[in-house]
């Protein structure tokens, strides 16, 4: 499940090795099964759950491999941070908002061509229509042939 608007507090309840949450750059992220395999060890992890650690994320220096993490592990957004005010901070964000174009592309085209579909399907539609009514109206001399012999 995936929280918008997260509180602090909320984030708080989750402090322990059986359920770690903490929050960098506005993303809240639950490191309980990935304690026992950050390099850095879970202690340090530990020490910040519950919290915010972006300035102990940022302290460390870590490499952009650890940055390409975070959409694995993130649950929500923290109270007062949009997906939009993560832009740029990281290559995940990055990766989230070219999926979301794609997505939009996707369906700009598939509406584009429902629409184009049924214009041409009502024009078809039309022209039916005024052909029958033309025919039906006229004095059907064009069609009802009676040669004179
Ligand atoms: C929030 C999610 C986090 C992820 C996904 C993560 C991931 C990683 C990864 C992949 C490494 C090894 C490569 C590198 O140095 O970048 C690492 C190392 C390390 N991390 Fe984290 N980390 C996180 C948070 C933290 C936090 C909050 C702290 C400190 C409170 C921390 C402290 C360390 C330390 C001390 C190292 C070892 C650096 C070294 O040996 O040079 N990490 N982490």
């Amino acid at each position: 499940m995936f929280f918008s608007g997260q509180t602090r507090s909320q984030v708080a309840q989750h402090k322990s090795t059986k359920d770690c949450w903490l929050v960098v750059y506005g993303r809240v992220l639950n490191l309980t099964k990935f304690l026992e395999e950050h390099p850095g060890g879970e202690e340090v992890l530990l020490e910040v759950a519950g919290k915010d650690a972006s300035k102990e994320f940022d302290t460390i220096g870590h490499n952009e491999g650890a940055k390409k993490m975070f959409a694995k592990f993130q649950v929500g957004v923290l109270q007062g941070h949009s997906i939009q005010d993560l832009g740029g901070k990281d290559d995940a964000t990055n990766e989230s908002k070219k999926e979301m174009s794609a997505f939009v592309i996707k369906d700009d085209s598939s509406s584009t061509f429902k629409s184009l579909f049924l214009t041409s399907s009502f024009l078809s539609w039309l022209l039916l229509s005024i052909l029958v009514t033309i025919v039906t109206r006229s004095d059907r001399n064009v069609f009802l042939f009676s040669p004179k012999c």
